[in-house]
């Protein structure tokens, strides 16, 4: 299963970013997206919780750290399932995002960066506009959730 959807070259002089993504799931089957803020690139798009990995750390501990600075919640590695991924070229860096699935955290989601929340059915994600790495990841999620 693949989600690359730009051309090999595109990438060939710009810097890779590798980013960790979540896709939170409820007991109602549903998957948590997050506002991006004003001043932000891409601001008003929706996405999966997630950010930049730092050197030196694994992808699951980058998400780790995320999920608490962003909701407020914690989980193990245990608890992230590899899902697919998003390689995208955008105008200044190229996006390598791995998708977990996590159904199992402690404490409550609240947005600690004032971002705004929606859990969304896998049927109406195409509702919220995601940023175009995403695009290819919504049909996999509908078929797998
Ligand atoms: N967390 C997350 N990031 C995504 C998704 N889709 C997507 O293209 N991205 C991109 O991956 C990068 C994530 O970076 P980040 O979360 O650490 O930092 P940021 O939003 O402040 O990014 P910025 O440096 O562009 O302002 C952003 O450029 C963001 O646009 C997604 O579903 N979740």
């Amino acid at each position: 299963m693949s989600a690359l959807r730009s051309s090999p070259s595109a990438c060939s002089n710009t810097r890779l970013i590798l980013v960790s993504a979540v896709a939170l799931i409820d007991a109602d089957g549903r998957v948590l997206l997050a506002q991006r803020p004003e001043g932000k690139s891409m601001a008003g798009l929706w996405e999966f919780p997630g950010g930049k990995v730092e050197p030196g750390e694994t992808p699951e501990a980058a998400l780790i750290r995320e999920l608490r600075e962003e909701l407020g919640i914690d989980t193990w590695a245990s608890c992230l399932a590899p899902l697919t991924f998003a390689s995208h070229a955008y105008d200044s860096f190229h996006l390598l995002m791995p998708l977990f699935a996590c159904r199992k955290w402690q404490g409550i989601v609240a947005p600690q960066e004032g971002q705004k929340l929606a859990w969304v059915r896998p049927a109406d994600l195409r509702s919220y506009p995601m940023p175009p790495a995403d695009l290819p990841l919504i049909p996999i999620l509908r078929d797998w959730l």
